[in-house]
C-alpha cells in the first residue's frame, strides 16, 4: 500500500528499524494573521521497539505531533511515514484502515464504550476491523495487565486506573506496530499511574512493541528510553536514558529561556514561571522513585 513517496524512504525504513517517521513536518492552524504554526518544520524518527516519551511546554506542539504522526490530523507540509507507508497523502478512507489495523491509541479521557463490558472493549477495534484476535497474545495483555477478573465489568463498574488499563489493554490487543499514548496517567492515582507506565515499558521490553507518549510528568517520562523536548513546534533538545531529576531541570529552563529561532530572538514562554502542568498538585510520579529503581517495582 505504499505509495511513490514511501517506496523513496523504504531503504532508510529498513537500514535503521523506525516505526515512524517525519520530514518537514509542518502544521498550521487557521489562516492570516490568525495563524498558529503548531508544528515548524519538525525532523523526527520514532525508533521501533522503543519507549519514547514527548515533552515541552503546553501549546509547544506535543499533542498536534502525535496527532499528525497517527494520520489522526492532516498535515500542513512535509512527508509522515508510518513504518514504510507514508500516509501524507493517503486517503481518509486508507487513513482508517491504516490507523486501524497498524496503530494503537490511548487517551487520558480512557475512551471506553460505556454499554460495553471490559472484554468486549478490549476486542472492540479488533470486531470492527473483521479480525480474530491473537489469543495467546490477549491472555498475556489481560493477565498482565490483571484484568482476568473484569472482563464482565462495564467501565462504570471500574475504578479509573481499571479502566485505563482496560484501554491499555485495547491498545495493545491487535499487537500494533505502533502505540500513541496521550497522558495516559493523567486521570490516575500514583499507584494506577505507575503501573500504566510498568506495563508500557513491559509492552516495549517484553513484547516488542513501540510506545510514543505525550506527558507533561518528568516522573512519567523517566519510564522511557528517549525524551523528545518540543518548545514552539520544533523538536529542541532531547535525552537518553532520562531520570525524573534530569528531565525535571531540562523542563525547567523552558521557563527562563526559550529560542525562538523563527524569530531569531529569545523569547520569554506566556506563564508564569511555573512548569506548565508539571507542578499539578496532584502530579503522581515526579521524584517518586530512585532512578536506579524506577524498572524494578513494575509489572
Ligand atoms: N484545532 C486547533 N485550532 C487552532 N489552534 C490549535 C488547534 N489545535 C492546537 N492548536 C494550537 O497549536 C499549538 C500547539 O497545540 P498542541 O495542543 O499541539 O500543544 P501541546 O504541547 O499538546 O499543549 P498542551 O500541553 O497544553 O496539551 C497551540 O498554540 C494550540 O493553541
Amino acid at each position: 500500500m505504499s505509495t511513490p513517496a514511501a517506496a523513496g524512504a523504504t531503504e532508510a525504513a529498513e537500514a535503521a528499524p523506525i516505526a515512524a517517521r517525519a520530514r518537514g513536518l509542518t502544521k498550521a492552524y487557521g489562516t492570516g494573521e490568525t495563524t498558529v504554526l503548531a508544528l515548524d518544520s519538525v525532523d523526527v524518527d520514532i525508533a521501533r521497539g522503543r519507549f519514547t516519551a514527548v515533552m515541552g511546554p503546553s501549546g509547544s506542539g506535543k499533542s498536534t505531533l502525535m496527532h499528525c504522526l497517527a494520520g489522526l490530523d492532516s498535515v500542513s507540509a512535509g512527508q509522515v511515514w508510518l513504518g514504510r507507508t507514508e500516509i501524507t497523502g493517503l486517503k481518509e478512507r486508507e487513513l482508517t484502515r491504516l490507523r486501524r489495523d497498524r496503530v494503537g491509541f490511548m487517551f487520558q479521557s480512557f475512551n471506553l464504550l460505556p454499554t460495553l463490558d471490559a472484554a468486549e472493549n478490549i476486542t472492540l477495534p479488533m470486531d470492527i476491523a473483521g479480525r480474530k484476535p491473537d489469543q495467546e497474545w490477549l491472555k498475556r495483555v489481560i493477565d498482565t495487565l490483571g484484568l482476568r477478573d473484569r472482563l464482565s465489568h462495564r467501565p462504570a463498574q471500574l475504578s479509573g486506573g481499571q479502566q485505563q488499563r482496560v484501554a491499555c489493554a485495547r491498545a495493545l490487543a491487535s499487537r500494533p506496530e505502533l502505540i500513541f499514548a496521550d497522558e495516559p496517567t493523567g486521570n490516575l492515582d500514583s499507584r494506577s499511574g505507575l503501573e500504566v507506565l510498568g506495563f508500557l515499558r513491559e509492552a516495549v521490553d517484553e513484547l516488542d512493541q513501540t510506545v510514543v507518549m505525550v506527558t507533561h510528568d518528568p516522573g512519567a517520562a523517566a519510564h522511557s528510553d528517549l525524551v523528545l523536548f518540543l518548545g514552539d513546534g520544533r523538536i529542541v533538545d532531547e535525552m537518553a536514558e532520562p531520570s525524573a531529576e534530569a528531565v525535571l531541570e531540562r523542563m525547567k529552563r523552558f521557563d527562563t529561556l526559550l529560542p525562538d529561532a523563527a524569530h531569531g530572538h529569545i523569547s520569554t514562554p506566556g506563564h508564569d514561571g511555573q512548569l506548565p502542568h508539571a507542578h499539578r498538585p496532584n502530579e503522581p510520579f515526579r521524584d517518586s522513585r530512585p532512578p536506579d529503581t524506577r524498572r524494578s517495582d513494575e509489572g
